[in-house]
């Protein structure tokens, strides 16, 4: 009968990959790059289709129009979150604790101060910290290039959210042990690395794992002893006199609804999303860069022409539409977060005939070929061509319809990333800085050959798709680069 009534409320799903009996697509899922799997099975079962884990469906939404209509149009059932059982049973913390943003409107911290308007208030401080990105490139150049892009990541996030100083070029980086301890939630929330997620019956004797629980305990009441800490260190106000994040949530607990304890956990979660991703970004930005000299020529002549001897700010944005472009294309060509996060249908809904049950699984397939890589929208979408975004006079071009503005990469509807502004900014003013300021070159080898990265070259870091680490030479393009980039820093 139980069979009967799950057959019954799944027949009328979309159809998808044939599986085994039980066990359904699992052994055709790969522990890392699902989005390719994902991706390919898209070219033969369309724009949304379903596979299966243990007899739970999985709806992959493949098209710039079904993600939009599934997670835009009918977000008032499509915004839940699956529960993460081996998240919770590793970490103790649910999803609600780390995803507590959706639950009004467009989300609570839109709402709150981090919405377009309100981030930029961070924009002296994330300037500054650009500058002070280009200078350590300059005088450490034996650092790894990968490093000096954490320590921008890490430095900005911590910024706006604690306030202080710099993370320090060489010294210790005050937010590594959060970084450290929140590796393990990342890992923890990967559905299809979880025996208990594919298997929900097995959580009451997982749960029972003495060692399991004393592991979870420690790590909560670390992570909790941390993010108090911090949360308690953090001062009002930046140098800028920009409100740290920290400072706004808690002179309004009572307005927003929320306890110390919430607003403690909402603050380490913005740094848990925002610093991976941050760090990835710079690091595509740099192997697009690379192998595209043509595009890097391009952005850079923008800039000379706006900006000549003096680094760019964020008032030439307007005049800088080129680098608009290349956030765009990055976001388009190699979308940080693949598959962005996952949803669950929190009712029955009916889509193009199809009916999706309540608990039904929901994958926003960012990087498919179908969306960002959506030919009929995105002509050879292989190619990173920022100029699909300009018009014949260099202008940005207004977005076609559905595609959130060209960003799609920051997922859909009311879960749609609420630190988006902020890495927006801070891509501008990186990437500006970073172009102005040096020529990207690969390094040779003894024998004078090129140590190359390729573009598929790619690495998969929990939710992250990233490139795999490489180097990079960076030469400078101004004379007295080190005191414009000092005097630059208004610190
Ligand atoms: C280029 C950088 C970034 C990318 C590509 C990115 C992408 C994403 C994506 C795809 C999601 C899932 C959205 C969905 O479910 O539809 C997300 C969620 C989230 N992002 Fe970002 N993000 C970036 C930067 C940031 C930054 C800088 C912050 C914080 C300052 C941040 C904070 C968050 C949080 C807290 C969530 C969870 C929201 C929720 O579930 O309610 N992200 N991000």
């Amino acid at each position: 009968a139980v069979r009967d009534g799950i057959r019954k409320r799944t027949s009328r799903l979309p159809p998808g990959p044939p599986g085994l009996p039980l066990l359904g697509n699992i052994l055709q899922i790969p522990s890392q790059f699902l989005a390719y799997k994902l991706h390919d099975w898209s070219k033969q079962y369309g724009p949304i289709y379903t596979f299966w884990m243990m007899g739970q469906p999985f709806v992959v939404l493949n098209s710039i129009k079904v993600a939009a209509d599934v997670l835009d149009r009918k977000s008032d059932v499509t915004s839940d979150k699956p529960p993460m059982i081996k998240m919770a049973c590793e970490t103790e913390v649910d999803s609600c604790q780390v995803r507590p943003f959706a639950d009004v409107g467009d989300g609570r911290l839109y709402a709150y101060g981090f919405n377009i308007r309100s981030t930029m208030r961070f924009t002296p401080m994330q300037e500054n910290e650009a500058a002070h990105l280009a200078l350590g490139l300059l005088r450490h150049p034996d650092k790894p290039f990968n490093e000096h892009m954490h320590r921008f990541a890490a430095s900005i996030i911590f910024r706006s959210t604690y306030g202080g100083d710099t993370i320090a070029h060489m010294g210790p980086d005050p937010s590594k042990k959060i970084e450290d301890l929140t590796l393990r939630l990342m890992a923890a929330s990967l559905p299809q690395n979880s025996v208990v997620d594919t298997l929900p019956f097995l959580k009451p004797l997982i749960e029972n794992v003495k060692w399991l629980r004393k592991q979870a305990d420690d790590w909560y009441n670390e992570v909790c002893e941390e993010g108090n800490r911090l949360y308690d260190a953090a001062i009002p106000a930046d140098h800028w006199d920009a409100t740290t994040t920290v400072h706004d949530l808690n002179i309004n607990l009572e307005k927003y609804g929320m306890t110390k304890h919430d607003a403690m956990w909402m603050t380490l979660a913005l740094f848990m999303a925002g610093q991976e991703t941050s760090h990835t970004v710079l690091r595509i930005f740099a192997l697009a860069m690379l192998n595209n000299p043509a595009v890097m020529r391009a952005a850079q002549e923008q800039l000379d022409a706006v900006c000549g001897r003096r680094p760019p700010t964020f008032a030439d944005r307007e005049r800088l539409p080129y680098i608009d472009a290349i956030i765009k294309e990055m976001l388009r060509w190699r979308p940080p977060v693949p598959l962005s996060l996952l949803r669950m249908a929190s009712e029955d809904f009916e889509y193009q005939g199809y009916t999706i049950p309540k608990g039904t699984t929901l994958i926003d397939n960012i990087w498919c070929v179908g969306q960002t890589r959506d030919a009929s929208v995105y002509h050879n979408p292989d190619a990173f061509d920022p100029s699909r975004f300009l018009d014949a006079s260099g202008n940005l071009l207004p977005s076609p319809p559905d595609t959130r503005s060209d960003l799609l990469g920051f997922g859909h509807g009311r879960r749609v990333c609420p630190g988006k502004d902020f890495a927006v900014n801070g891509m501008f003013i990186s990437f500006a800085y970073l172009l102005w300021a040096f020529q990207f070159e690969w390094p040779v080898d003894e024998s004078g050959k090129q140590v190359i990265c390729g573009v598929d070259e790619m690495e998969s870091h929990a939710l992250v798709a990233t490139p795999r680490p490489f180097g990079v030479v960076l030469k400078s393009r101004h004379e007295s680069l080190e005191e414009h980039l000092r005097a630059a820093m208004k610190e």
